[in-house]
């Protein structure tokens, strides 16, 4: 299995929240560490919380003898959160551990536990409440809250992932309760392989790392150290798409600062309250940074996030030879796309009956996400035959000025200079409906952050110029969607071959069942971690991202295709992930990326298929180890 078995009463509380813990001195220095206090003052949080009875606590812990086990009661049981069963403990078990009399008599299944969380989940009245009761249950109870997850995953991942994760870092020092992932913030320049130690699992466990500097979270712009919540969000889905382990994954934020004045002024913000740092203070962070994931974790593999453009692009060129990195919004976002526009693109050629390499396409939106998706289209087009230019050629670019072409007046930054335009004649489109017009494409791509943008005329044009036009509005959360699932229904009369970036619900339209796709790259990041991870790969190749896709378009079955869908159901998202894993796995041993790929070398498809699945963690009871 990856990562390694759950032991009970390590000291975990820091990654996944075990602060509340009696007996056991190992406990004390993570306790103590995160609180500041010394563990002998630590406060029952189920005390009374009256002054004088805080304070008569505070006093007879004061006079326990460190080594002595403190005082036991049913809240201040000290049990690794990765291996409490709770009331699925077993006579036998909850005598070895100390727990008779302190877990209510009746023994419940792990089903019927999920049961109970959902019918407590379901009574929540906002999403941020159910944000908040998830958020609580995964530092309590790990295999409980990924078995919920993984049977209800249309249910859950809106909440633990966008769009809701998205309200949750905007107010994320609000609804703060504990610490959760590692912070390391500029105040440790110089030290930060001391912070990196802190982190309380073995050197070689963790796998792992998704990293943020909170600057451009979702499409909801700077977040500041708020925006730890996007990694602890995607590494959740890690565990419950890819059964990377729970303790082998480290969300991480590395706090430079922020530029959101209303953080900045907000007495309730948790980063560091100063301007984000200059360019150069963030290259010689970053590298200290990686320099020091490196030593400590040599297998780790690191998956950016949501950084602002020219940071994201610059230090995914930055480490990207060197180290096992890759960036999830401009790699994992071209693959999903690459992925389901395969799909969509068999559809509508089928409809107009044009050759598969016929498809013109126009972004809405040219940063990090519009710019990472063009690239990998453009392998699409010369998958079928083109040269390099004649793809380039297939592809328009839309920014906040209009088309992207040479003679638009601007200096264009380094991203955008690939696919500007020098054939537009002097045409230059300043609002989407004019570059509708002028390109006619098959294929619109919302990455602009700019909601309802693909209007009803533009929408209506799509379907005047195809049969089924493609329509792929992107932006994260919901609210910024450049359209919904139902203005493109209406707005095509059913023609639009449809994927949003966060969820949409499905629809009855003229006598028809409609199912929107939702293209994010969840469908891929945790399959190519998970291949990373499995053969030790040295480094993410650009090859290894594309076969990534092309692994998630042959994952939709045929059923999925009856069903209009471009995209496989989530609720097959092991299997996703699994299959993904496996091909992006041949490719790193192809190229030979893979520095324990030789006993997987020699495996066939269906055995390192079998063997990917075996090695995924499952959130089951019963393994309790003493
Ligand atoms: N579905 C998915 O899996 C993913 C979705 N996303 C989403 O994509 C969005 C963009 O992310 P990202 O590319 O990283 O962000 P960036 O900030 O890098 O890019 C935003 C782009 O949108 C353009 N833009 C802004 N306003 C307008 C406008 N009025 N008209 C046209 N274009 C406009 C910007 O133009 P200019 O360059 O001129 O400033 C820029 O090119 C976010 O909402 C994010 O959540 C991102 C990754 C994955
Ligand atoms: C999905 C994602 O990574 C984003 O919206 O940034
Ligand atoms: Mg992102």
């Amino acid at each position: 299995m990856l990562g390694m078995r759950p032991a009970v009463a390590a000291p975990l509380g820091l990654q996944r929240g075990l602060l509340r813990c009696a007996g056991g001195s190992r406990h004390h220095s993570s306790v103590a560490l995160l609180s500041g206090r010394s563990p002998r003052t630590l406060i029952s949080p189920t005390a009374s919380s009256s002054p004088s009875s805080c304070r008569r606590r505070i006093a007879s812990l004061a006079e326990i003898d460190p080594d002595h086990p403190e005082p036991r009661n049913p809240s201040t049981v000290s049990i690794d959160p990765f291996s409490w069963e709770d009331t699925a403990f077993d006579q036998a078990r909850r005598d070895k551990l100390g727990l008779r009399g302190l877990l209510p008599p009746g023994h419940q299944s792990l089903q019927t536990q999920i049961e109970r969380t959902l019918v407590q989940l379901r009574s929540k009245k906002t999403d941020l409440g159910k944000y908040v009761f998830l958020s609580a249950l995964r530092v309590t109870n790990v295999r409980l809250f990924y078995a919920v997850v993984m049977q209800n995953a249309e249910e859950c991942l809106p909440l633990i992932y966008t769009p809701v994760v998205g309200e949750a870092c905007q107010k994320f020092s609000k609804i703060y309760r504990r610490p959760e992932g590692l912070t390391i913030s500029l105040e440790d320049k110089g030290q930060v392989a001391k912070v990196i130690d802190n982190w309380p699992v073995p050197t070689g466990a963790p796998r792992i790392a998704v990293l943020t500097d909170g600057s451009r979270i979702l499409g909801l712009g700077d977040q500041g150290w708020d925006g730890i919540g996007i990694s602890i969000g995607k590494l959740s889905l890690y565990v419950a798409a890819a059964g990377i382990h729970p303790r082998a994954t480290i969300p991480i934020c590395v706090d430079l600062g922020t530029n959101n004045k209303e953080k900045l002024e907000d007495p309730l913000y948790l980063g560091l309250r100063r301007e984000r740092a200059s360019d150069a203070e963030y290259t010689e962070f970053l590298d200290e940074v990686m320099d020091a994931l490196n030593t400590k974790y040599p297998n780790l593999i690191v998956q950016f996030e949501d950084f602002s453009t020219e940071r994201a692009f610059f230090f995914l060129e930055r480490y990207q030879k060197n180290n096992r990195v890759f960036n999830d919004d401009i790699q994992g976002t071209g693959s999903v796309v690459l992925g389901g526009f395969t799909n969509a693109a068999r559809v509508s050629s089928k409809a107009s009956g044009r050759p598969l390499h016929d498809q013109k396409i126009l972004f809405f939106g040219a940063g990090s996400a519009g710019v990472g998706v063009a690239m990998q289209l453009k392998s699409f087009f010369t998958r079928q035959g083109l040269s390099d230019e004649e793809a380039k050629k297939r592809i328009w670019l839309c920014d906040s000025k209009g088309l992207v072409t040479n003679d638009r007046g601007d200096k264009l930054p380094q991203h955008k200079i690939h696919f500007s335009r020098d054939d537009n004649e002097g045409k230059q489109c300043k609002t989407l409906i004019e570059a509708v017009e002028y390109i006619k494409p098959t294929a619109i791509i919302g990455l602009s952050t700019v909601p309802d943008t693909f209007t009803e005329e533009v929408l209506q044009r799509m379907a005047e110029l195809n049969k089924r036009p493609i329509v792929f509005p992107l932006s994260n959360p919901s609210h910024l969607s450049e359209c919904n699932f139902e203005t493109a229904v209406k707005a095509t009369k059913g023609a639009v071959i449809f994927a949003s970036g966060s969820p949409f619900p499905e629809l009855d339209y003229e006598g028809k069942h409609l199912i929107p796709g939702q293209g994010n790259n969840l469908y891929v990041f945790p399959g190519i971690g998970l291949a990373g991870a499995l053969c030790k790969a040295g480094r993410i190749s650009d090859e290894m991202i594309t076969e990534s896709a092309l692994a998630l378009a042959d994952c939709l079955n045929d059923e999925e295709k009856a069903e209009g869908r471009v995209y496989p159901a989530l609720t097959r998202m092991r299997e996703i992930s699994r299959d993904v894993a496996v091909r992006v796995i041949q490719m790193a041993i192809k190229q030979g990326h893979a520095r324990d790929g030789g006993y997987t070398a020699s495996m066939d498809e269906d055995d390192l298929r079998n063997w990917v699945e075996g090695e995924m963690w499952k959130p089951t009871y019963q393994t309790y180890v003493a």
